[in-house]
């Protein structure tokens, strides 16, 4: 079996998760070279309060096409994320082979992101990568269910929510999502300190219910392990992760002044 197809998460269609994807010595490398990125590349969108943002690898504009830019050599030198990321085959449908564009976001313990789709902009796949901090990845569904395609005019659609899956993304972890993850449900962090856990795997939600850890027999993180399955808290630290997603239009030129992403 190949390795995207043994970290399959089992009740989805098209989720995969994999623990350790980054070693720890290309944690703290990577997260140097985050951290010594030029501070105005960073900035912040509407729909991501609080979250600083820079991206790498191009602008998406509103007629969601790509103007390339160079991705900075950490993603492909040392180590070599997008080929690895390549290498999973998760992206050999996409246009480009490979994801040709990644956000950085940072997370602060209390951030989060809003219930959201991705958008058409992309090829319906995009893998996650987890760096410093744990974070709990919750997918959600509308509540009119019969709606199939991406639809970029959804803001006034309902969302369920109560997760439809609910995953414990660890430090150096990928996670990949495809298929109607990626094309119909909406994802999201929730906007808290620490992780509450009741045991059985069990997460306490801000509403006060419960979402029950999908991937909880993948957890490498023993000590996280035991909290997870008898209860107790996991603080949250500082969050990078590194959203790899391939932009289906891709036209050569330098972009000026700020763009804005639908
Ligand atoms: O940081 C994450 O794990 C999710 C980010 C995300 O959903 C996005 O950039 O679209
Ligand atoms: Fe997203």
């Amino acid at each position: 079996m190949d390795l995207l197809a043994e970290h399959h998460l089992q009740g989805t269609s098209a989720v995969f998760y994999i623990p350790n994807f980054i070693s720890e010595d290309e944690e703290r490398y990577l997260l140097r070279k985050v951290k010594d990125s030029p501070k105005q590349k960073w900035k912040t969108l509407n729909n991501r309060r609080f979250v600083p943002l820079f991206h790498t690898g191009g602008e998406v504009l509103q007629k969601n096409i790509l103007f390339r830019q160079d991705l900075p050599p950490f993603m492909n030198d040392f180590p070599d994320v997008l080929g690895r990321i390549r290498f999973l085959g998760a992206f050999n449908q996409s246009p480009h082979k490979g994801p040709n564009h990644i956000i950085l976001n940072e997370y602060h313990p209390g951030q989060g992101i809003m219930p959201h789709e991705d958008g058409p902009s992309y090829h319906p796949v995009v893998a996650t990568i987890s760096l410093g901090s744990h974070t709990v990845f919750h997918y959600y569904r509308y509540n009119d269910k019969d709606s199939l395609s991406v639809d970029p005019g959804s803001m006034g659609r309902s969302v369920d929510p109560a997760p439809l899956l609910s995953l414990f993304l660890e430090p150096r972890s990928v996670v990949v999502t495809t298929g109607e993850f990626y094309t119909t449900h909406l994802h999201g962090i929730d906007e808290v300190d620490a992780d509450t856990f009741a045991g059985d795997g069990f997460l306490l939600l801000p509403n006060g219910s419960y979402s029950q850890i999908v991937n909880r027999h993948m957890i490498q993180d023993e000590t996280v392990v035991g909290i997870i399955e008898s209860g107790g808290k996991v603080e949250r630290t500082t969050r990078y992760s590194l959203t790899c997603r391939d932009v289906e239009k891709v036209v050569s030129g330098r972009v000026a002044g700020v763009v804005s992403r639908t």
